[in-house]
């Protein structure tokens, strides 16, 4: 039996999921609200449907699917991206073999084929791409199913190469394409796996027609061929344009995550450094007055031991939420520390900077926190003007901080510059 971690924070929980099958889950949610993501930090996501609240799963490979510790069993998670692989793929199977038959029938047409060979080809053209939806949608692991599938579409086209007799243009085409479309997955090497399974294929066809070779192409099959080669690769083409454009999306959401500090919304340090930076560099370039804040509450410690880590929380939200009141669209506020926001004051001089830093600490003086009654939370603000003196953001930053320090030993609850 398998020690199940049993929630946040407990071992296990942190585990990677999704890439990897052989990995531990843990389904967090019943399947009525459904899975609930992990917490930003982790690395492992939730994968597949909950099984049952609270239950932790081994994901297994293979054709049992999930096994659960309840005994029950669901499906086999997809690597991360290659949730909908099936029906992704039914599109271009519609498309490549629908078209393919068309052409192989222009060639078994010329070439005269028995009932056998017509209806093969009917079945790989109108068939096949319904029923390996069906069967990957059926499986207890779609995603390896329509592996399996993919290396199918390989074994059936080597087939009627051979069967086409090498006919030259019918036969580069239907290789190229079924070639594009395992390349066009995403799948690593996977088209490299079906070379040997085209091959496999070829053998086959090869051996029902004695491997008779005619690569003549007739004007007819080129004709037919065409089509083929005009639409799957524009449906080719326009599905990776729109993978590109998710990516972008994506890309940028995951820019802006990185960006923002998850429990105030405000920049986190590291990229606001990067805008103090330049404030400064413009500073000594061009001369554009910039001023820095560093502000941090006073006695926040003894206000988080008092009323709870919750309540703290929202505190510090309270007070983002203040210096955003008091700053305009062009400032740049970030989270420096624990309970220490950086703020930069940009085209900024000293005496409206005085300004705003006092609308800033009275708005959060103004702060209410029902669980913390009466008491009111101040906070002490160092300021520190760009001068030419300035070699680096660090003496910047040091010059606030010898300022906040002064706020604080003067009483705090005060501003310092
Ligand atoms: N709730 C909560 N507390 C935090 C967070 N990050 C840091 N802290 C706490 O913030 C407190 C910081 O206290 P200090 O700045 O050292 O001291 P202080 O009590 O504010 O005293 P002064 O700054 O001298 O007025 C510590 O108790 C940290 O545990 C957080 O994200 N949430």
């Amino acid at each position: 039996m398998i020690g199940w971690p049993q929630g946040p924070g407990q071992p296990g929980w942190r585990h990677r999921l999704g890439a990897e099958p052989q990995a531990w889950a843990l389904w967090i949610d019943d399947s009525s609200r459904g899975a609930r993501t992990l917490r930003p930090e982790s690395p492992a996501r939730i994968i597949g449907t909950p099984a049952a609240a609270g239950t932790a799963c081994r994901i297994r490979p293979g054709r049992r699917g999930v096994q659960t510790n309840s005994g029950r069993s669901g499906r086999a998670p997809a690597p991360h991206g290659f949730d909908r692989l099936p029906q992704r793929t039914y599109v271009f199977r519609l498309l490549g073999m629908g078209l393919g038959a068309l052409c192989i029938a222009a060639v078994l047409r010329e070439n005269g084929a028995s009932p056998l060979v017509w209806s093969l080809c009917a079945f790989t053209g109108l068939v096949w791409p319904h029923l390996a939806l069906l069967v990957a949608r059926s499986s207890a692991s779609p995603y390896r199913a329509e592996l399996r599938n993919l290396l199918l579409d390989s074994a059936q086209t080597g087939f009627w190469v051979a069967m086409m007799q090498f006919n030259l243009l019918p036969s580069v085409l239907l290789f190229t394409l079924v070639t594009v479309d395992k390349i066009s997955t995403g799948i690593p090497r996977l088209w490299l796996w079906s070379l040997p399974v085209f091959a496999a294929g070829l053998l086959l066809g090869g051996l029902a027609t004695g491997f008779a070779v005619r690569p003549d192409t007739s004007t007819t099959v080129m004709l037919v061929a065409l089509p083929m080669l005009l639409i799957h690769s524009i449906a080719v083409s326009l599905a990776s344009n729109r993978m590109v454009q998710q990516i972008r999306q994506k890309n940028r959401l995951l820019d802006e995550l990185s960006r923002t500090d998850s429990l105030t919304g405000l920049h986190v340090r590291r990229h606001w450094q990067a805008l103090a930076d330049r404030a400064l560099h413009l500073r000594q370039t061009e001369g554009i007055p910039a001023t820095l804040l560093l502000l941090d509450i006073d006695h926040f410690k003894a206000a988080n031991d008092r009323h709870g880590h919750a309540v703290g929380d929202d505190v510090l939200r309270a007070v983002a939420e203040a210096i955003r009141a008091g700053l305009r669209e062009s400032d740049d506020a970030g989270r420096y520390g624990g309970d220490e926001f950086g703020i930069v004051l940009h085209a900024t001089p000293p005496g409206d900077a005085r300004l705003v830093a006092e609308a800033i600490r009275r708005e959060i003086r103004r702060i209410g926190v029902a669980e913390m009654g009466d008491s009111r939370i101040t906070a002490s603000i160092g300021m520190a003007p760009a001068h030419g003196g300035h070699d680096s953001l660090e003496q910047w930053i040091e010059e606030a901080d010898a300022a906040l320090y002064r706020a604080k030993r003067g009483g705090r609850d005060r501003i310092e510059s």
